[in-house]
């Protein structure tokens, strides 16, 4: 289920989140590092020396694709007017990924290793920690969802 974030939560979530937004080859970096299995699902990469491709054109492109999507929805939270953007970017979301046959427990890592690197990257006390965990509940609670109703 979905727990609203209050206030100061949601304003502690975009503020922080501005902070490491531009780290996209880093965070991609990070999330491939832990998971040489999601790193296996992207064509472009997969069986390659990571930290070969790090410095790529095309590592940069995804990197900045991938977690440009997370800036995308995370500037939209907040403003019930947004609700029907958001559920389109998380369909559209859910659909190209359960196209190419990413599973639930992928996203979960993709989650977890995200979370790793924020904890390294911003200054990780308790009310930051429950802050993303509230947000990540919420938006990997819609994404999941989206995921087993995909066609
Ligand atoms: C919340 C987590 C994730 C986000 C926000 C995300 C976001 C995106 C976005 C925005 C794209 C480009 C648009 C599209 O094709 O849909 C993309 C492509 C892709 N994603 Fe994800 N993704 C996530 C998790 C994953 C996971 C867990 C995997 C693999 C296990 C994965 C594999 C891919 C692949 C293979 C592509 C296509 C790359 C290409 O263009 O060749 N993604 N992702």
């Amino acid at each position: 289920a979905v727990t609203p974030m209050s206030a100061d939560q949601l304003a502690l979530f975009k503020s922080s989140w501005n902070t490491v937004k531009h780290n996209e080859v880093d965070i991609l970096y990070a999330v491939f590092k832990a998971n040489p299995d999601i790193q296996a699902k992207f064509p472009q990469f997969a069986g390659k020396d990571l930290d070969s491709i790090k410095d790529s054109a095309d590592f940069a492109v995804h990197s900045g694709r991938i977690v440009g999507f997370f800036s995308e929805v995370i500037g939209l939270i907040g403003n019930p007017e947004n609700r029907p953007a958001l559920k389109t970017l998380i369909d559209g979301l859910a659909s190209s990924h359960k196209a190419r046959g990413i599973e639930k427990a992928q996203f979960e890592e993709f989650r977890a290793s995200l979370v790793d690197y924020l904890s390294h990257h911003l200054d990780w006390n308790d009310t930051m920690k429950s802050t993303w965990d509230l947000a990540l509940n919420n938006m990997f609670f819609y994404i999941l969802h989206a995921l087993e109703v995909a066609q």
